[in-house]
């Protein structure tokens, strides 16, 4: 899938549908697919990462998502971003090359997170043997420091890096320290790179210091919402968009504090697609009956309207 124009806007992170017994289940990524592009309005998804479960799936699993999400994305979606990222180098350069070999518009990689790089400089050994194994496809750092413990600044690691990684594209950057998001957009004065912000609750803050786009795993069901606040924000109405960004943290806030996780997302995305994405794997367990039931009424109580007459 050659990537027709630069990655922006909303990039959906997928889950990973499962059947009842926790096995993956390919067989509902197409209707995925077209509610994401119908429902939502969103064309670009980032697969087997948080979200997906990608870190808790085998090797053999990834492959035979990255295959399907890219099979049925083609023609229908702008950028299939396959996560990479793995513990062991080798397991994370063979997915790179798979990436490669079925047309992947984009690859991530987060830091390894068990034995961990300590500098700059050792994490950018990591990624740079990955990215070669896919010269031809755009990378992404995947930097998400409160799930890897990994803190090296972002600032830093870009500073030379396209000589290192030739392909290096951008950054998917899920933390809350939005200076060095900033410094990065700052130094990045070409805007040769793409940085997609990955909090999405706070994601108008990020778009106020130049951020391109996001990631993350709202878009899947908040999508359109989010998409009216990109308006707001590109026409240049900040109270609009303002609106929509309590809007979608009104809902985020709710369930945070029930307790809000992948297995949550899962839930939500199966009663408001109405595609059933089955449980999460172990360790992760399955959102309660009280959960759904409460994030269920939340939606359904015209939440969407709660805020000034926002639909
Ligand atoms: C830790 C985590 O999963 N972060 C996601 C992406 O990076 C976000 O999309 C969050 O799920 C979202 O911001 C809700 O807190
Ligand atoms: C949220 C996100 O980007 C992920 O699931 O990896």
């Amino acid at each position: 899938m050659a990537p027709r124009k630069k990655l922006q806007g909303l990039v959906a992170a997928t889950v990973t549908p499962m059947t009842p017994d926790g096995q993956i289940n390919l067989s509902v990524i197409r209707q995925y697919v077209d509610y994401l592009v119908s429902k939502q309005n969103v064309k670009n998804i980032f697969v087997n990462g948080t979200t997906g479960e990608g870190l808790a799936l085998s090797i053999q699993e990834r492959k035979q998502l990255a295959e399907e999400w890219v099979r049925q994305g083609k023609d229908k979606l702008d950028h299939v971003i396959i996560h990479v990222g793995a513990l062991s180098l080798p397991g994370s350069q063979e997915l790179a090359r798979h990436a490669a070999a079925i047309g992947a518009s984009g690859i991530a990689v987060i830091a390894p997170f068990f034995f961990k790089p300590t500098s700059k400089d050792e994490l950018l050994a990591f990624l740079r043997e990955v990215a070669s194994e896919a010269p031809a496809v755009p990378f992404y750092y995947y930097h998400i420091p409160p799930l890897t413990g990994v803190k090296i600044r972002v600032e830093e690691l870009l500073d030379g890096i396209k000589e290192q990684i030739p392909t290096f594209q951008g950054v998917k950057f899920s933390d809350t320290d939005l200076l060095d998001l900033a410094q990065c957009i700052n130094k990045n004065g070409g805007e040769e790179f793409v940085f997609l912000y990955g909090v999405d609750e706070q994601l108008l803050s990020a778009l106020a210091i130049g951020a391109n786009g996001a990631v993350g795993s709202t878009y899947n069901y908040l999508g359109q919402k989010t998409n009216m606040m990109l308006q707001a924000f590109a026409q240049h109405d900040l109270a609009l968009a303002r609106k929509y960004q309590f809007l979608t943290g009104e809902f985020l806030n709710f369930v945070i504090k029930l307790g809000f996780g992948v297995a949550q997302t899962k839930a939500v995305m199966t009663f408001v697609s109405g595609i059933p994405m089955g449980p999460p794997r172990l360790p992760l367990v399955k959102a309660s009956e009280e959960f759904i039931a409460k994030a269920k009424a939340k939606l359904d109580s015209g939440w969407g309207l709660s805020v000034n007459g926002l639909s």
